[in-house]
């Protein structure tokens, strides 16, 4: 095997990576070594790339990008006695302590120690990586790489939809990047009708109806809440799934949402947001979750059988695929001008 590999860095504190020849790295104990298949770009992986002020904070340059990863297990780290060579795995991002008192009322997505790979160490945007045998979630062998490696932010967005009742809901997500598009597509699977989709951008509310939205609008020219009353006769949507992170779409999902319905939150908010909240959350007696990472592992489980059922419409969600790195930043400024909806890396060219 090679000793040497191509792996996107993030070698300087800031904007941008570089494309460059590393050691293929050793398992340690409680690791495998994969070969990866199929790795795609994350909206945190950008952040990264642009070196906002959340990563000016947390990541330690050099680094190797990623986290979204389908590969095949290639050597067994000492101690590892849950995974052998030829297993075809995704990972679990979040590194957890099992020790918190979260961890220890199964609330391992909240885990207050969390650590990320591909955040807060060496991640996957290589032809080879590392990955904590803990952390493995064995695939199907008939899954294709490119839905494989979308399970994680799949996850996100299973946790979201799925957070209450959706079948036969009227449902409105605000936001259709990446997480909202596989948002529509779990909705859709789940029996979601209507599903009414807010995005300012042309490009994803195309997106959108290819997933299978029914109602695509554009919150900057036409009000959104009218929107959704005119659709739902004046009741208002019984589910509001939130995955843009703009002040602005929360607002007018809870107004757009119907008195007694589910709000389930995903995107993150730039900066405090003013809200009504006694006339918009308590006297509509809204029920209102956060969500974060993915629940460990009943949310794999589910996200591993909506896609072997074959149900959920991934592909208009992959709009750019690349075999290698070579062309990684045109994949991450198309990502930022906001021009793609997944972007999968293929990165063993062969
Ligand atoms: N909670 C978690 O665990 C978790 C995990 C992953 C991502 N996220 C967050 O989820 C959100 C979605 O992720 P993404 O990668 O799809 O982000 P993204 O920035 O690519 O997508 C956001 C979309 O919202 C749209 N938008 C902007 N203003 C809007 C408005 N007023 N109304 C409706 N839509 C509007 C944008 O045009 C864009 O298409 C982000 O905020 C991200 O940080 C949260
Ligand atoms: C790291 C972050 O981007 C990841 N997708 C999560 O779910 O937490
Ligand atoms: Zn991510
Ligand atoms: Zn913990």
């Amino acid at each position: 095997m090679a000793e040497k590999m191509p792996a996107i860095v993030k070698t300087k504190p800031a904007y941008g990576a570089e494309l460059v020849e590393v050691d293929v790295p050793k398992p340690g104990p409680g690791e495998v070594l994969i070969k990866v298949l199929a790795t795609s770009i994350c909206g945190t992986d950008l952040h990264i790339y642009e070196w906002n002020e959340w990563a000016q904070s947390r990541i330690k340059p050099p680094q190797i990008m990623g986290h979204e990863v389908a590969g095949e297990v290639i050597e067994v780290g000492p101690g590892v006695d849950t995974l052998e060579v030829g297993d075809y795995i995704s990972a679990e991002t979040h590194i957890v302590c099992g020790k918190c008192y979260a961890c220890r009322h199964n609330r391992y997505h909240v885990c207050q120690n969390t650590k990320i790979f591909g955040v807060d160490m060496d991640g996957v945007f290589a032809e080879y990586a590392i990955v904590p045998a803990q952390n493995a979630w064995k695939n199907p062998k008939g899954m294709k790489p490119e839905y494989a490696t979308l399970q994680e932010p799949l996850g996100n967005a299973v946790d979201t939809v799925l957070a209450g009742p959706i079948a036969g809901r009227s449902t409105l997500i605000t936001g259709a990047g990446p997480l909202g598009l596989l948002g529509i597509a779990v909705a859709k699977a789940s029996g979601a009708y209507p599903v009414i989709v807010s995005e300012p951008s042309e490009f994803r509310r195309e997106l959108a109806k290819k997933v299978g939205a029914d109602y695509v609008v554009n919150p900057f020219e036409e009000d959104p809440v009218k929107f959704v009353m005119d659709v739902t006769d004046g009741a208002g949507v019984e589910v509001f799934l939130e995955f843009s992170g703009a002040p602005k779409a929360l607002e007018q999902g809870l107004k757009a949402t119907t008195p007694g319905g589910r709000v389930s939150l995903l995107g993150l908010f730039p900066r405090d947001v003013t809200l009504d909240f006694n006339n918009l959350i308590i006297f509509k007696a809204l029920e209102v979750h956060g969500i974060t990472g993915r629940h460990l592992w009943e949310t794999w489980y589910t996200v591993s059988s909506l896609i072997q059922s074959g149900k959920l419409n991934l592909d208009p969600v992959i709009t750019h695929k690349y075999k290698g790195f070579d062309d990684f930043e045109e994949a991450f400024e198309l990502m930022r001008a906001g021009k793609t909806g997944k972007v999968v890396f293929f990165p063993h060219k062969g």
